[in-house]
């Protein structure tokens, strides 16, 4: 379920007068996404997704993720920039709750993707990391390397609740990249990530949308490739890496990016941290979320497990991955 906060028909009718966008037709709640109420909504004129933002995305950081969004839509990449009012306002307020009236974007995103999307998703990415050397802002990345080891311990021994050692696992993970987290100065960016299968929409192998930028933050540029990777070559249990889907979307990657030998051997580390990236917010998530909430929570391990892939000898130091 996202829809956290309800909308009437008469707040989104008098909303929607602020817009050059026609007349209320309907309005649907979308049941995908965990993070912010959506609804899909239809005018006389057009469809949009309304978006309504909830706790996890600052409303501060709301001006960052549209100037992105236009920057980007600007260069003619499929993204959904938010829809200016008629004084030229993007980001509004509703029901008390930050909201933008979003273009709608056909397409639907996938389960399982297959070799030819993922080498479309790749290419999509490398173009973006191209359309983004003249975006002027910045945002620190508020989940980036920094944050992991504090995360695991506002996480603690609960950790072991999870799985028996985890949170000695994690430590000692963490202490290991430390010491070649981003050696080389790999160059940096403004990046998506969180670019997992269900952030793209496609029709057939063509990318029709790229969503949900409420990440994006500066950050090393091959982190985004890192994170895209983990999460698109796996199977949902962490298990089975799909070795096809892998390199297809690094080949389509390096067709928009080519990517240089410093970052071709740094890659692995910077997937590891992707995969310790995820299994901490999981973790946090699966800790803090109550058992009968009505958000499906995201199993942590299933993270954890791809480290075996991207450092085995890592792994075998590591007793909850034996
Ligand atoms: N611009 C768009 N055009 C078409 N559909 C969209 C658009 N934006 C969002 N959607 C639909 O709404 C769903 C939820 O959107 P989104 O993933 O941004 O939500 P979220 O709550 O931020 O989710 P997440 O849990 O992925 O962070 C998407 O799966 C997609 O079906
Ligand atoms: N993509 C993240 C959720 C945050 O959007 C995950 O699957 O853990």
């Amino acid at each position: 379920m996202a829809v956290y906060t309800h909308v009437s028909a008469e707040a989104l009718a008098e909303f929607l007068t602020r817009f050059d966008v026609g007349e209320l037709v309907s309005a649907k709640g979308i049941a995908e996404g965990v993070e912010n109420s959506n609804y899909l909504v239809e005018t006389t004129q057009d469809r949009f997704i309304l978006t309504l933002y909830e706790k996890r995305v600052a409303a501060d950081d709301l001006p960052y993720f549209m100037a992105l969004l236009d920057h980007l839509a600007a260069k003619g990449l499929p993204v959904p920039p938010a829809i200016k009012d008629r004084e030229g306002r993007e980001i509004h307020e509703l029901e008390g709750r930050p909201a933008c009236l979003i273009k709608f974007l056909p397409g639907v995103s996938l389960s399982h993707p297959n070799v030819a999307q993922a080498r479309a998703a790749g290419e999509a990415l490398g173009a973006m990391h191209q359309a983004v050397a003249d975006f002027p802002l910045d945002r620190p990345n508020s989940m980036g390397f920094e944050s992991w080891k504090p995360l695991l311990e506002r996480c603690g021994e609960s950790l072991d609740g999870i799985a028996p050692g985890l949170y000695r696992d994690l430590d000692f993970a963490l202490g290991d990249l430390a010491e070649t987290w981003d050696r080389q100065g790999l160059a940096r960016c403004a990046i998506h990530a969180d670019l997992f299968p269900d952030n793209v929409l496609m029709l057939g192998d063509a990318i029709t949308g790229v969503i949900d930028f409420y990440f994006a933050c500066t950050d090393i540029r091959l982190y985004d490739l890192a994170v895209a990777h983990a999460a698109w070559s796996f199977d949902t249990t962490g298990e089975h890496y799909d070795e096809a889907v892998g390199n297809a979307l690094i080949e389509g990657y390096s067709q928009s990016f080519p990517l240089s030998e410093v970052e071709h051997s740094a890659f692995h580390d910077l997937a590891v941290g992707a995969c310790l990236r995820f299994t901490l917010s999981r973790a946090w998530d699966w800790l803090n979320t109550p058992a009968d909430a009505l958000v499906t929570r995201k199993d942590p391990l299933a993270f954890w497990r791809r480290v075996k892939v991207y450092d085995p000898d890592l792994a075998t130091l590591l007793p909850t991955l034996a």
